[in-house]
């Protein structure tokens, strides 16, 4: 415990519920920077909750979440929607691709809301579909690529604006384990490479297993011993 880095994000007592539906009970975590933690856990256990709150994307009702020591749950939306664009990058299961664009286009569409220009973002756009070996699917719209390649295009697209933190939510479950294991070998080199933290939920074993740490969820808090890879 006492040689794990400081932490970058951290969870403390977090409670939230949807109506009457309790997701998050008292949830505590801590990702290092650099470091990758594996959230796993039962369906309904709360890690999706917990991944939105750390992210900024639920507020949580209760405990506190901080990011380089800031009070993340106190920000106001716009400066929320700010941290997201320039801190963090974002990847789910599926449909997070705008089906109406190309890859290059949905990789490029973060670094333009930042203010890069559309062909400087389009050059940046193709380095990392190189990177992941998806640029020939370049001109592609995600209806036409595959599961896997979608999802390395939406790799590359939580990657290409240089976010300290990825919060990955089951970013191999709808990939059969070939595709899958390209998608975890791609994120974590690029994590490893970047010195990016990652927080990835998975049910896989063997997904979680690239991790440096797994933490295990029930019924919205973590259980056991944190089991250090
Ligand atoms: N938007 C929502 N509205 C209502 N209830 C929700 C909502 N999101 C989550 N819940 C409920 O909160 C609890 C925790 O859900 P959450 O999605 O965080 O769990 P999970 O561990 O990620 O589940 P899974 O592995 O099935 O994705 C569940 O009981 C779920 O039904």
């Amino acid at each position: 415990m006492s040689n794990r880095p400081a932490p970058l994000v951290a969870a403390r007592d977090l409670v939230k519920s949807y109506g009457r539906t309790p997701a998050l009970r008292g949830a505590c975590l801590e990702v290092g920077e650099g470091e990758i933690v594996a959230v796993t856990g039962a369906s309904g256990s709360g890690k999706s909750t917990l991944l939105h709150c750390l992210a900024g994307i639920v507020r949580p009702d209760g405990g506190t979440v901080t990011y380089d020591g800031k009070r993340v749950d106190l920000l106001p939306e716009d400066r929320l929607s700010e941290l997201r664009r320039t801190d963090f990058g974002v990847m789910f299961q599926f449909g997070q691709l705008i089906p109406e664009l190309t890859a290059v286009d949905n990789v490029a569409l973060p670094l333009m809301l930042a203010g890069t220009a559309r062909g400087a973002a389009q050059e940046r756009a193709e380095e990392w579909l190189e990177r992941f070996g998806v640029r020939e699917q370049k001109d592609l719209c995600p209806g036409e690529l595959s599961g896997g390649q979608e999802q390395r295009v939406a790799l590359a697209r939580a990657l290409v604006t240089g976010p300290r933190v990825v919060f990955a939510d089951e970013p191999t479950g709808a990939l059969d384990s070939l595709a899958g294991e390209q998608v975890m070998t791609a994120l974590v080199g690029a994590a490893r490479a970047s010195g990016a933290a990652v927080l990835l939920i998975t049910h896989d074993a063997k997904v979680a297993a690239y991790a440096d740490r797994e933490v295990r969820l029930r019924d919205g808090a973590v259980v056991g011993a944190e089991v250090s890879a």
